[in-house]
């Protein structure tokens, strides 16, 4: 995986992260890196999450779910970081396994998947690190009835992880079910090469293995300074560039497959860095697709978003035939891959034409190795960026407003945010 910064000094004039800026950025880099490194060793919460491609048990997480053998499917039931990292993975990757994701409370999503399934051949994979998050829950009671109502043995079918407490976790120890332990000090966001990203992949067959060897790839390329590491390389210029200003940033994978680790990347840089009234917010694309729909913005709009373009060097291809219609005789022959790429480097200096900052991340394929190298680089540069903006990276306190609200409303508790819903002022227009 490399990541070329090339874009952003091109239109340093129009923001000032210069090489020479950058270069005076790179002794925080080291101090930032030194407290990232005395907080993994220490295994203290949030950094721990970057020791995982050396703790995370692979042959653990194989032995938990074998019993399942040859799933139809395999439904995670969990939200957030407990739903988006295993998504990036079974979504990037092919699988006779189809894999399911029940992380919204939508009764009509849930009820169309519910009865497009054969629920006795399908594996309930339900995650939640707090063990009491109510989406997630609510989903798996819903999804237990219909299997009982199925004639199908649910607790036959569900695997859980979960923490060591909790409501999911009296449920796993009541009905005795399969479980793995979510790993101490690592937040949901940062959780996707650990049991909770990891386990569904396991279930879909794919080589979990190779996706902690692309990790430890990353891990190994961590050091006190940006022009040694990808990972910090993105994280210090992502934060140099927030702090002038561009606090947009727009995740745009020149893959399909990459679809969902733009989710994945959305919940890390959000409920990682928006705090204190700073972060940088994430605006997820998709190349070549949003060209023709939010390329306007980025290059004529406000000055104040870096977008990341994403892709994978090697790659399958689908030729474009030959033609002799008028005008088109220049894509005949050609491949929709070179297309894209055509697109992608055209778009890149399009935006650079503009004044807009960009950065190119590429991997050689959009595989396990690199998806574990991706995952990590990222997650390690949210860490970096954390440190270099002095927020603590690892909390998301603003989220439990709404969830008493949520319960308040539903006459789970008597709480005052409950009330302010119900005070709310109405301005109605119809
Ligand atoms: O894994 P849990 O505890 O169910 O939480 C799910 C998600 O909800 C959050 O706590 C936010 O509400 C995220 O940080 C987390 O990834």
């Amino acid at each position: 995986m490399q990541v070329d910064l090339g874009n952003v000094l091109d239109t340093a004039s129009a923001h000032g992260v210069s090489r020479e800026a950058l270069d005076r950025l790179d002794g925080r880099v080291a101090a930032a890196h030194d407290r990232i490194e005395r907080g993994r060793e220490a295994g203290e919460h949030g950094y721990e999450s970057l020791n995982l491609p050396n703790s995370t048990d692979p042959a653990a997480i194989r032995d938990a779910v074998s019993r399942f053998d040859d799933p139809s499917a395999v439904v995670t039931v969990g939200i957030g970081g407990s739903a988006l990292g295993a998504a990036t993975l079974t979504d990037a990757l092919e699988s006779d396994v189809d894999a399911y994701y029940l992380d919204n409370v939508d009764p009509e999503a849930v009820e169309r998947l519910l009865d497009s399934l054969d629920l006795a051949s399908t594996v309930v994979n339900v995650v939640s690190r707090s063990g009491t998050t109510a989406e997630t829950l609510a989903n798996f009671l819903v999804v237990r009835e219909a299997m009982a109502d199925a004639g199908v043995d649910w607790a036959d079918r569900t695997f859980v992880t979960t923490g060591e407490e909790g409501n999911l976790r009296d449920l796993a120890d009541q009905h005795d079910l399969p479980s793995l332990p979510v790993p101490d000090g690592v937040p949901g966001r940062f959780s996707v090469l650990s049991t909770v990203g990891l386990a569904a992949a396991a279930l879909c067959g794919h080589d979990i293995e190779a996706v902690l060897e692309g990790a430890a790839a990353q891990e190994a390329r961590l050091s006190d300074s940006l022009f040694d590491s990808p990972a910090y390389a993105y994280g210090a210029v992502s934060y140099a560039l927030a702090e002038r200003g561009l606090r947009q940033n727009a995740m745009m994978p020149y893959a399909e497959s990459l679809e969902t680790f733009s989710e994945w990347f959305a919940q890390l840089w959000a409920e990682s860095l928006g705090k204190d009234g700073l972060g940088q917010t994430p605006l997820r694309a998709l190349g070549a697709t949003d060209q023709h729909s939010q390329l306007q913005l980025y290059r004529a709009g406000p000055r104040d978003k870096l977008v990341t373009l994403v892709r994978a060097t090697e790659r399958e291809d689908v030729a474009i035939p030959e033609t002799d219609l008028d005008g088109l005789a220049y894509l005949g022959g050609s491949s929709l891959g070179e297309l894209l790429d055509a697109e992608f480097e055209a778009t890149e200096a399009s935006l650079a034409a503009a004044g807009c900052p960009n950065v190119r991340i590429e991997l050689d394929r959009v595989d396990e190795y690199g998806l574990g190298e991706l995952l990590y680089a990222m997650e390690a540069a949210c860490v970096l960026y954390g440190e270099l903006a002095s927020v603590d990276t690892f909390i998301q306190p603003a989220v439990e407003w709404g969830k008493r609200a949520a319960r308040g409303l539903l006459g789970g508790g008597d709480f005052e945010e409950a009330e302010a819903v119900e005070e709310k002022s109405r301005l109605v227009v119809e």
